[in-house]
């Protein structure tokens, strides 16, 4: 019997926005054994996440399960990379290509979830007219000029923490929409523009943390 709740038409709250991956994860994963179906109830032993939680997430899917069986995996990972955004390229301009910046280029898997990294900037000139990973970079100076060319609205952030606002003042008024911020620089953008902070370092100092807490 198939059972369709009835789609949660709210604002998506951001920790749902968060775990939504995970299931499609754990779906992709399932579909690799050739599972057809999947329950919140298999999830939630594999995410160690409760089922009820799983079941409310997904009520912002447009997705129907059927009882006992749960969800067909196939439309699952459909549905998801859908509303997750990931099968819509986004294109995105990178500033900084730096060791972090460079890894990013080189990060074959960002373009799975919908990231299309198109160009990257640096004033470096031993970096200025190479490209990595077939992404051409370019000089800062150049960036005005390419949005016309590229057509870009995402902008990543890996330039050095002394001048991530200068940047970014750059890149929003140049025409960026988005930006993925990875310095540790709390910058400040006009209302209209999406700021995205990410740190590698903050998910560490949890890790330490509880790795402390186990040990005394
Ligand atoms: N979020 C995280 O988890 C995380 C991890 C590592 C580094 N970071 C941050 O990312 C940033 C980069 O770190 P990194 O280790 O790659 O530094 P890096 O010094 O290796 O790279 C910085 C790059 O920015 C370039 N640059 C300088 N001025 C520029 C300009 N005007 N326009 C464009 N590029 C310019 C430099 O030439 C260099 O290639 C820093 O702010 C750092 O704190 C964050």
């Amino acid at each position: 019997m198939a059972i369709r709740t009835h789609k949660n038409t709210d604002k998506v709250p951001e920790p749902t926005l968060r775990r939504l991956p995970w299931y499609l994860s754990c779906a992709k994963l399932m579909r690799e054994k050739n599972e057809r179906f999947v329950s919140s109830t298999q999830i939630s032993k594999q995410i160690n996440i409760d089922a009820s939680q799983i079941a409310k997430d997904l009520s912002y899917v447009d997705i129907a399960g059927r009882t006992r069986v749960g969800y067909e995996i196939d439309v699952l990972v459909r549905v998801l990379e859908d509303f997750l955004g990931f099968t819509n390229l986004h294109r995105a301009y990178l500033f900084g290509v730096g060791s972090l910046g460079g890894a990013l280029l080189r990060d074959s898997g960002l373009v799975h979830f919908g990231l299309q990294l198109v160009g990257a900037f640096d004033i470096n000139p031993d970096l200025v007219g190479t490209e990595i990973n077939g992404i051409p970079i370019y000089h800062t100076d150049e960036f005005e000029a390419r949005m016309q060319i590229d057509l870009v609205n995402i902008g990543v952030l890996t330039v050095p923490i002394s001048i991530s606002q200068e940047i970014t003042d750059k890149m929003v008024a140049g025409g960026i929409k988005a930006v993925w911020n990875f310095t540790p620089f709390r910058i400040r953008v006009p209302e209209h523009i999406v700021v995205q902070n990410t740190s590698l370092y903050a998910h560490l100092a949890v890790m330490f943390n509880r790795l402390n807490e186990m040990n005394t």
